[in-house]
């Protein structure tokens, strides 16, 4: 469980009550008394609960306090935030809680309300953490590894071959392309199925903290080194370990890495004897690795231990076949999403502006666009170009080729449709408007709108 907190406040006083009463349960506590040391504080550690104090110097005004919060959810959208407010800025705080933050409370604060908030937010934490490894290892079932095109039947008969051995694996591809789930797949499929599988984002945890995380700890090897930790390596002992974004990691740690890999043993910081470890190496990485040999940011050592062998995965757009076949897959997963949707189709105009589209964040931004259109929907069973993002809808091709393969009556019906959203959409929703423009009488357009499923 994350018990880091980022505690911000310009009152030293304050923040040593509040560091006394956190450490006497248990948390770990970064301290910043301005919002440049608060910013720093959260780049270098992987911080996920902050208590932020509105009125912060250089600025101390409450705008620049809230602006400090956006920048801490857009780095870090899983972050819990808490806003601590003076008296006279409860309104401002509850604001902030609509934009994002977790939660609020006016000074002076109640020690049980303060631990009360916090632990509620770990709580939270925790179940998101769960949901997440759910919904991956559930899309890591064979049956859930989807696609028919080639290069990713290619990539998933090589995954499948070299699943059973233990030879490390280096997953390639751009984000989103399913490299977790690669990753899991190989884990399920492989002789250590029952025995842990552990992930690790080398790019999402400081430099700092990293090789205590991976290696463990010792207790007192370190300022904040509270007890011994074991280090996912040793957590990860008998089953594999998941090691993404590894172009990331830094040189001196490569090193070790590289030890670890040779000799199957971990030093944790601060012991003086090593750990023999018995885990499976599955890299991955965004980024071309022989690129990163080249200019000397990656061990080419270390490259050719972790490439054993190597799985490109192919981009949603190289993949043709496979959108139209995850987007539905994509929408009958979300439906729980939509209380009372009906089992949603993707109608002929939308298959098109899916096929059309380029998909630069892969899988992810299909299942999110999938998401977004059925509530867009409203639950009408078919989904329509105009419940895509403004992206997805620019890029459908012309008319021309578009109506090229429909009959005289579709292509009438299709006309009808675009007119009346367009009328519709030039009167912003004023239906009167919309239907004078149209020469209709309201009931008219209104009968029309239904039957296209239009609202
Ligand atoms: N073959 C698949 N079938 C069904 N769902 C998939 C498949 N591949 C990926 N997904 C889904 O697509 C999303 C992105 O996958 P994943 O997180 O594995 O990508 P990634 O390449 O590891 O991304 P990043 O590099 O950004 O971490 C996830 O929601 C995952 O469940």
């Amino acid at each position: 469980m994350n018990s880091l907190v980022l505690l911000v406040d310009d009152d030293a006083a304050l923040r040593s009550a509040w560091r006394r009463l956190l450490k006497s349960v248990g948390f770990e506590v970064l301290e910043a008394p301005d919002a440049v040391a608060a910013r720093q504080l959260f780049k270098a550690h992987p911080v996920q609960l902050v208590l932020l104090d509105l009125m912060l110097p250089p600025e101390q005004t409450p705008e620049a306090g809230a602006a400090l919060l956006g920048e801490f959810l857009s780095a870090r959208p899983d972050a819990k935030v808490v806003v601590v407010s003076g008296t006279g800025e409860a309104s401002l705080a509850l604001s902030l809680v609509q934009r994002g933050a977790y939660d609020f409370f006016s000074k002076p604060a109640d020690p049980e309300h303060l631990l009360a908030v916090l632990g509620r937010a770990q709580a939270r934490m925790g179940l998101e953490a769960r949901v997440r490894e759910l919904e991956q290892s559930l899309a890591a079932r064979e049956d859930q590894l989807l696609g028919q095109a080639p290069a990713f039947l290619e990539a998933k008969q090589l995954t499948a071959r070299a699943a059973v051995t233990d030879i490390p694996l280096l997953l390639t591809g751009a984000s989103g392309t399913g490299k977790e789930v690669f990753a899991r797949f190989v884990h399920a499929r492989s002789r250590r199925a029952d025995k842990p599988f552990v992930t690790l984002n080398c790019g999402a945890i400081s430099p700092q903290l990293l090789e205590s995380t991976l290696f463990g700890h010792k207790k007192g090897a370190f300022t904040g080194a509270l007890a011994d930790s074991k280090g996912l390596f040793a957590e990860a002992h008998g089953g594999t370990l998941f090691l993404d974004e590894i172009g990331d990691l830094q040189l001196d740690l490569q090193v070790k890495l590289l030890r670890a890999t040779e000799s199957g043993e971990v030093l944790p910081v601060g012991a003086s004897r090593p750990v023999l470890v018995d885990v499976r190496l599955v890299s991955a990485t965004h980024q071309p690795l022989p690129e990163q040999v080249a200019n000397k940011h990656f061990r080419e050592d270390l490259y050719w231990r972790l490439r054993g062998i190597e799985v490109a995965l192919p981009r949603l757009s190289e993949r043709p076949g496979d959108v139209v076949l995850l987007a539905q897959h994509f929408l009958n997963t979300a439906r729980s999403l939509v209380p009372h949707a009906v089992m949603p189709t993707l109608s002929p105009a939308t298959v098109r502006c899916l096929e059309s589209y380029d998909w630069p964040g892969n899988l992810r931004e299909l299942r999110h666009e999938m998401q977004r259109a059925l509530v867009l929907s409203g639950g009408r069973g078919e989904l329509q170009p105009e419940d895509l993002s403004p992206a997805l809808r620019a890029q459908a091709p012309s008319d021309g080729t578009v109506h090229a393969a429909l009959t005289l009556e579709e292509k009438i019906e299709r006309l009808e449709r675009e007119e009346l959203t367009r009328a519709l959409a030039e009167c912003e929703g004023n239906r009167s408007h919309a239907a004078e423009k149209l020469g209709l009488s309201r009931q008219g357009l209104l009968n029309k709108m239904a039957r296209h499923g239009l609202r």
